[in-house]
């Protein structure tokens, strides 16, 4: 997962491959909670990991729930009757899923419960099911606005197992002879909360409920009916005004149950597939194939598929899969507009406004109210970003029109604010395949984690992009003046890839030296061929060749001299190229050397020649030497400096030297933390064009040549 600040996507155009997604946080949610009402122990496979599934989990541990977790499987040994562990505060993040339905299940149960969330969360309403909760005697207080989260749940035990005697006396008995009422016209979610709950009253007689107003995404619903089925209970549905719950009514587990990949998260590969040219995947595989989900899939968003067929995307499926193609030029492509009531796929639609950028005319998206009251207001936002791309957006109460950018001259580059919401990232991520080539910022990637934590590994497993298109960022100079440094800060801060190309002729020399060979051009074959077959790895912050952990051990300056010595041996560089190219992986990489934006990446977007005096450079290394525990003198170390420049510098392949287009940059007098600023300020200017960061230290920088 990238939990960077923002991640810039370059500009990609193809895309092949296979994707699996996680499992649907629509199911996973449910399903949790229906286990652990059950009696019994449910073994669910492929459950989502997720920020909304771990705040699930955590409550129901805290309710008394044995949960254990292994692996990708949950095993979750229900309450089946007994009271829930109260009293419990509850902390539920931003998840509709695990407040609306743990409200209404806890309030049936009985038992003291504060439950509370992010303070998004605290702006979702949930009254209308407070509401229906009150009608049928449940006790239930607001802790902040009314009808909104955090809620305190005071009643004891409203509803009792029939085989479980009331715990206080004196309860006044459930409002249950007349249909309980709910609106569902605000959100979906407030009926599958009675859905799931009701049946834990249902023991002596069925209950009826009704919705008042048209309801909203009835996928949803379908999906909850169709769990309840899985666990036991039975519900009589009469159109989508009425349902009824049978009498004896048990939770009982199935053992065990898969839940299926996300539907909603297809949307986004789904969209991929028509958007992205599809040549060229692993074994010439062609267009995007996602596994874990078919055709037939019981989530509603799996209707997602007919949208993006209307709009020109090319989609085969079967039980476990489906594989999607740009259209044919001049049918499927570009996209055709589109205008569609999309009630029937509230969270996948919002995938629609992205593809809409594609599309030949205006597309509108209507019924699509449910959106303002989501994580964020997913209409404004929308329209914010597509209009930052270059996009004519109309914005109303329940829907949303886009036009897209008239000319290729028209895209913006953007830096799309995600508003902590999940599917505003991964939707705009897709604008990466504008046809002007700018790369696209996405603030806060961490935010997919609320279901898809990995999506833009997944993004990047299939995305196409000519290497030498890949972002590079080359930090060269002489010794100790702080490359090592600044390059892998900028790496963190960027969620690029980090090559330490220093650290390859250091495992070599150590390799070399370790092998009986001296360090002369009498070996330079025979240094080179082990060159070639290094089994180097960078995990973490750690250097690894086989097993063989040589973090520590490359450090000292001794094996920094017999680098110098190594690195100056033309077969030993040409055999370490290939390997360092290999490292040019998207979304971008930072790699720091000698020669890297000479010879290695030489038509790198960004070179910085980072020097610092000698004076400073030998004091530099001296503190940092003696920190990691060896021993080391000034005088010597200034020696030793002068000696290894001087090498590098004099070499007849690859000498140490700032490349034509390189940007110098003495930090003697600064920060490392301000050098890093300038750079990532750099590196905004040339991808975007302004300077948002710190601006220039006066001084600081010095025209190459
Ligand atoms: N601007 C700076 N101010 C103070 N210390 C610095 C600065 N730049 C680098 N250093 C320190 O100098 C040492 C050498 O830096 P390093 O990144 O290993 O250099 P290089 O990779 O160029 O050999 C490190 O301990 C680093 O923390
Ligand atoms: N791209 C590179 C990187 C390092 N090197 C050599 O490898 C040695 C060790 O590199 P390093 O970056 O770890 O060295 P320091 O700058 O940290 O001392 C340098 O002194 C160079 O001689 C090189 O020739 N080309």
């Amino acid at each position: 997962m990238y939990s960077t600040a923002f991640i810039d996507l370059p500009a990609l155009d193809a895309a092949a491959g296979e994707v699996r997604l996680p499992g649907s946080k629509s199911i996973s949610n449910r399903v949790l909670l229906l286990a652990a009402l059950s009696n019994g122990t449910t073994t669910v496979h492929q459950l989502l990991a997720s920020d909304d599934t771990r705040v699930m989990l955590d409550a129901l541990r805290q309710i008394g729930c044995a949960v254990d977790e292994a692996g990708s499987s949950v095993h979750i040994t229900g309450l089946g009757g007994r009271a829930p562990r109260a009293p419990a505060k509850l902390f539920l993040g931003n998840a509709g899923t695990a407040m609306r339905p743990l409200t209404a299940a806890l309030a049936l149960l009985g038992g003291e419960f504060e439950l509370s969330g992010v303070a998004r969360m605290h702006q979702r309403p949930i009254g209308d099911l407070v509401d229906a909760l009150r009608q049928l005697g449940c006790r239930i207080d607001y802790l902040g606005n009314d009808g909104y989260p955090p809620l305190r749940i005071a009643h004891a035990a409203c509803a009792p197992a029939p085989d479980v005697p009331a715990l206080v006396p004196g309860v006044p008995p459930l409002a249950l002879a007349e249909p309980i009422r709910v609106r569902g016209d605000v959100s979906s979610q407030f009926l599958t909360a009675l859905l799931m709950a009701l049946p834990l009253a249902a023991g002596r007689q069925s209950i009826v409920i009704e919705v008042l107003g048209e309801l909203i995404s009835k996928p949803y619903i379908a999906i909850t009916l169709e769990l309840l089925a899985r666990f036991g209970i039975v519900v009589e549905r009469q159109g989508w005004q009425r349902f009824t719950i049978a009498a004896g009514s048990r939770y009982q587990s199935p053992g065990s149950i898969h839940v299926e990949a996300d539907a909603s998260s297809a949307s986004y590969f789904i969209a991929l597939g028509a958007i992205a040219s599809g040549a060229g995947g692993p074994n010439g595989a062609q267009g995007i194939r996602i596994a874990g989900l078919g055709l037939d899939s019981i989530q509603g968003d799996i209707r997602f598929v007919e949208a993006a067929r209307a709009m020109g995307a090319v989609v085969t499926g079967g039980p476990h899969w489906l594989h999607v193609q740009r259209g044919a030029p001049g049918q499927g492509w570009p996209l055709k507009a589109i205008d569609i009531d999309c009630n029937h796929i509230p969270d996948a639609a919002m995938t629609l406004a992205v593809m809409a950028l594609y599309a030949q005319g205006s597309s509108r998206l209507r019924n699509i109210a449910s959106w303002r009251v989501k994580e964020t207001d997913r209409i404004a936002a929308m329209a914010a970003g597509l209009r930052q791309l270059g996009a004519s957006v109309e914005e109303g109460a329940d829907f949303i029109r886009i036009t897209p950018p008239p000319r290729t001259e028209d895209w913006k580059a953007a830096s799309i604010d995600t508003h902590d919401d999940h599917r505003v990232a991964m939707c705009f991520a897709l604008a990466a395949f504008n046809p002007a080539g700018l790369p696209i910022r996405i603030q806060d990637p961490k935010c997919v984690a609320k279901t898809f934590p990995d999506y833009f590994e997944a993004l990047f497993s299939v995305a196409q992009l000519a290497a030498e298109r890949i972002p590079v960022i080359c930090i060269d100079g002489p010794t100790a003046s702080g490359k090592g440094t600044l390059a892998a800060a900028l790496a963190r801060q960027l969620g690029y890839r980090f090559l330490d190309s220093g650290a390859l002729y250091r495992i070599t020399a150590l390799v070399a030296l370790r092998s009986g060979l001296r360090i002369d051009a009498g070996h330079e074959e025979r240094i080179a061929a082990l060159a070639r077959t290094l089994p180097v790895r960078f995990e973490s912050d750690r250097v690894l060749l086989g097993s063989d952990d040589l973090t520590e051990a490359i450090r000292s300056e001794e094996v920094g001299m017999n680098a110098s010595r190594v690195s100056a041996l033309p077969a030993v560089r040409a055999a370490l190229v290939a390997l360092q190219h290999s490292f040019r992986r998207l979304p971008g990489l930072v790699a720091d050397g000698r020669d890297m934006g000479t010879v290695i990446f030489p038509a790198a977007a960004l070179k910085v020649y980072l020097t610092a005096s000698l004076a400073c450079r030998a004091e530099r290394r001296y503190k940092q030497l003696i920190s990691k525990g060896f021993s080391a003198n000034i005088a010597d170390l200034c020696a030793d400096l002068q000696e290894r420049d001087a090498r590098d510098g004099t070499r007849s392949v690859a000498p140490l030297k700032p490349a034509q287009d390189a940007l110098l940059l003495d930090n003697s007098c600064q920060t490392m933390d301000q050098t890093v600023a300038l750079v990532l300020a750099w590196w905004q200017e040339k991808q975007f064009g302004a300077v948002s960061a710190p601006g220039r230290q006066p001084g600081a920088v010095t025209a190459p040549g």
